[in-house]
């Protein structure tokens, strides 16, 4: 049987998960044709250690005709490159979902899905349980919300950081809003609240929490979907964000699986 035609956007943290895994043999059903990246030395290195193409672009790996694009760049990436990659016939797996708490654009790249015949895949990401979550919001008029819990040294160069907040012996609640003014702070750090917001009640309704826990190492995440009589609360400890790398590797896994989980 012909392999599927997989290519990855970022050569960072997480694309090297992703790309690490299909070398490791987790992914037999694809061959890794390309990579893009901003860094040219770093994308060719990269690509050399796994036999693919150096991308400068998008379009240098759209020549390679990909069957599936995983993303692990930046939300400007998904914005820019979204709707083209789908109109060419080709899947998208999403790691910086948080481009998707623009309605608009979130539109303009569902319609473009249809169209091509295509299809967007939200990775769970540093969270999870996006199908419990989404079946509650299904069930009635839900009411959902994430808590975020990381170390203080996290917020730094970030709007949310105080100084206080390196020694002070108390968590301290550093926002309380919604998903879309959660990423418009913390582009890079709360796709999380953006991708469980889309599996439930929509970027604008979902309650976002973020406390700064002094000492604590990595994130955790616990997202709450509710309607009366039904509570669903999923939560995610990490220390690293690695699990995010991991689960674009379970989605590319699930789309030739026999088994659907
Ligand atoms: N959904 C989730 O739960 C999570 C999502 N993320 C997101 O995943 C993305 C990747 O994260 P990391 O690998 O940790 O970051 P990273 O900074 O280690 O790697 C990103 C790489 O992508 C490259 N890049 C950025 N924009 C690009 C573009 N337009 N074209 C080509 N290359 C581009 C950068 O040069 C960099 O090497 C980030 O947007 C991050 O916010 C990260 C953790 C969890
Ligand atoms: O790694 C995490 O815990 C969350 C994260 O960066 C994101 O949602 O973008």
């Amino acid at each position: 049987m012909n392999k599927l035609r997989l290519g990855i956007i970022g050569n960072g943290y997480l694309g090297e998960i992703i790309a690490g895994a299909w070398r490791d043999g987790l992914l037999p059903e694809y061959e890794l044709v390309g990579i893009v990246g901003r860094t040219k030395e770093k994308t060719d290195a990269l690509t050399k250690e796994m036999g693919c193409s150096s991308c400068a672009g998008i379009d240098d790996l759209l020549e390679l005709k990909p069957d599936y694009i995983a993303e692990a760049a930046s939300g400007d990436s998904v914005r820019d490159m979204a709707e083209k990659i789908l109109a060419n016939g080709c899947n998208l797996i999403v790691l910086s979902i948080g481009a998707f708490a623009d309605k608009e654009f979130y539109e303009k790249v569902k319609a473009t899905a249809v169209k091509h015949n295509t299809k967007v895949y939200i990775a769970s990401g540093a969270v999870g349980g996006f199908d419990v979550l989404r079946t509650v919001s299904l069930m009635g008029e839900a009411t959902a919300g994430i808590e975020t819990r990381k170390g203080p040294e996290s917020l730094m160069y970030t709007p949310l950081f105080e100084e206080h907040l390196m020694t002070d012996e108390e968590s301290t609640m550093v926002f309380d809003g919604n998903a879309i003014e959660a990423i418009g702070l913390l582009p890079t750090k709360v796709n999380v609240a953006v991708a469980s917001s889309l599996a439930t009640v929509g970027p604008d309704k979902t309650r976002v929490n973020i406390h700064s826990v002094p000492g604590m190492i990595g994130d955790d995440h616990k997202i709450t979907a509710e309607i009366e009589g039904v509570k669903a609360v999923v939560d995610i400890y990490s220390s690293t964000s690695a699990i995010a790398g991991w689960s674009v590797v379970a989605v590319l896994q699930n789309i030739v699986s026999p088994i659907v989980f």
